[in-house]
């Protein structure tokens, strides 16, 4: 029996080349951030035939009588397996959430919901989880192209397989270096991708993956039910990487969606279009292989940067604040910069020029994109997957909820503050 409370974690991620492309089975090239959600599992009320939601991040909050929930629907076989790449969402449960949901009318809200509930009914059973607090907060922006809906949804799928009883505490430390994956890493990663089909109908299963395992990777969706490649990049050059949020908001259902239409509606262009992306992904990666980049093969990477937005462009995900991260850094000649994640919103990257990008010009740079009420982030690259921290004595929901802002949540329960946290 596992005991509450525990905590489990899971970065966002950035991707650098190969967005929306990546659906199409085209290699694409993403690393974890520094920036995380964290996911309590607590007993913070004595009524013990109830389930509670804390999601403060995005207004909600909401409970449920657990004999409500529609735990029939699986037993204790089906519980216990590993999702293929290509399976789809189980109909009957996707029926019985939507009925239960009918009065959530937020969008954000209800995919929350929804990927909450049908990862907790497909891995647990109703004894494991009765009377208990599920609160989330993270120092991701929600829904801006980082990956903030894989990483809640490793965040769900790791504490469901761990309550549920499919795999066991992590031992691994910050600081120790593993070179093959972890069976229990493979359950989590396929269990996530599940509650991304959750959030919109197509991922590539880059977001989950990378929300997991952690690192920067180079990955390749690939037909039918044969799991996706993914090959490690453990030494990445060092990227001075400039990433702006436009803070417009959008839904990378929808932006995937669109995509689908015009890949659909224009198979010749669309498939030129993608099979350059896939060029320009593999250039790339040959270049990312090294761990020092000579000034030549950093205006490449740039040059790359500068094609792939333009492609990302002709497809219809990018956004007129999108174009103003970019003309705005174009015009002080800072850099390259190319939307991130599933555009029409949401943040851009900048690879920064080192030698042309003075403080000053960047200073000037800052200041438009705060004017506008852009926001800058600086993070790092690379950093742990999925990670689980237990005997906690100091946090409660409604402490975790109270939180103000991203170095509080770090102070609190974050992955850098606490060297106690162990990875899978
Ligand atoms: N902190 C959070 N608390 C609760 N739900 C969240 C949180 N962050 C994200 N979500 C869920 O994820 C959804 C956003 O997912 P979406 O895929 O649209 O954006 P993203 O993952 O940030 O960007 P991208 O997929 O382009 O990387 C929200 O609508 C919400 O349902
Ligand atoms: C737009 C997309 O390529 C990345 C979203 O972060 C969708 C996906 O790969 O699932
Ligand atoms: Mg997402």
């Amino acid at each position: 029996m596992v005991s509450v409370p525990f905590l489990t974690s899971a970065p966002g991620k950035v991707i650098i080349f190969g967005e929306h492309s990546a659906v199409y089975h085209k290699p694409a090239i993403a690393a974890a951030l520094s920036l995380r959600t964290y996911l309590l599992a607590s007993r913070d009320n004595d009524d013990t035939n109830t389930l509670f939601l804390e999601f403060p991040d995005i207004q909600f909050s909401y409970k449920w009588a657990t004999s409500d929930l529609p735990w029939q629907l699986f037993g204790e076989h089906s519980r216990k397996r590993q999702p293929s790449a290509d399976e789809e969402l189980n109909p009957e449960l996707v029926d019985a959430l939507n009925s239960l949901l009918s009065k959530i009318d937020s969008p954000i809200q209800y995919s929350a919901a929804f990927m909450f509930l049908y990862l907790l009914v497909s891995l647990c059973e109703e004894k494991d989880v009765a009377g208990l607090t599920f609160t989330v907060r993270s120092t991701l922006p929600v829904g801006a192209g980082l990956g903030s809906s894989a990483s809640v949804s490793v965040c769900f799928a790791s504490a469901f397989c761990y309550l549920g009883g499919h795999i066991q505490e992590p031992t691994l430390k910050a600081d120790d270096v593993t070179v093959k994956d972890s069976e229990q890493c493979l359950f989590i990663d396929a269990w996530a991708l599940m509650g991304e089909k959750c959030s919109h109908g197509n991922p590539s299963g880059i977001d989950n993956a990378v929300a997991t395992h952690g690192g920067a990777v180079m990955f390749q969706r690939m037909e039918s039910s044969v799991p996706s490649i993914r090959t490690s990049m453990r030494n990445l050059p060092p990227l001075n990487l400039l990433l702006t949020n436009t803070k417009t908001p959008r839904s990378t259902a929808a932006l995937v969606a669109n995509v689908s239409k015009i890949v659909t509606e224009f198979p010749k262009p669309s498939g030129l279009i993608l099979e350059t992306m896939e060029a320009i992904a593999r250039e790339a990666y040959t270049l990312m292989l090294r761990p020092f980049l000579d000034k030549q093969s950093k205006n490449r990477l740039m040059e790359l940067i500068r094609l792939n937005h333009g492609l990302l462009v002709s497809l219809g995900v990018s956004h007129p604040n999108l174009e103003r991260v970019k003309l705005w850094s174009d015009e002080l000649q800072i850099g390259q910069t190319k939307l991130t994640g599933a555009g029409g919103g949401g943040c851009a990257i900048t690879l920064i020029d080192d030698d042309a990008a003075t403080p000053e010009k960047l200073r000037q740079l800052e200041e438009k994109y705060n004017q506008a009420g852009f926001e800058t982030f600086k993070t790092t690259l690379g950093g742990k997957g999925v990670g689980l921290l237990t005997e906690i004595t100091t946090i409660t929901s409604e402490k975790l909820c109270r939180l103000h802002n991203r170095n509080e949540i770090e102070a609190a329960v974050g992955c850098s503050a606490l060297p106690q946290w162990r990875y899978w």
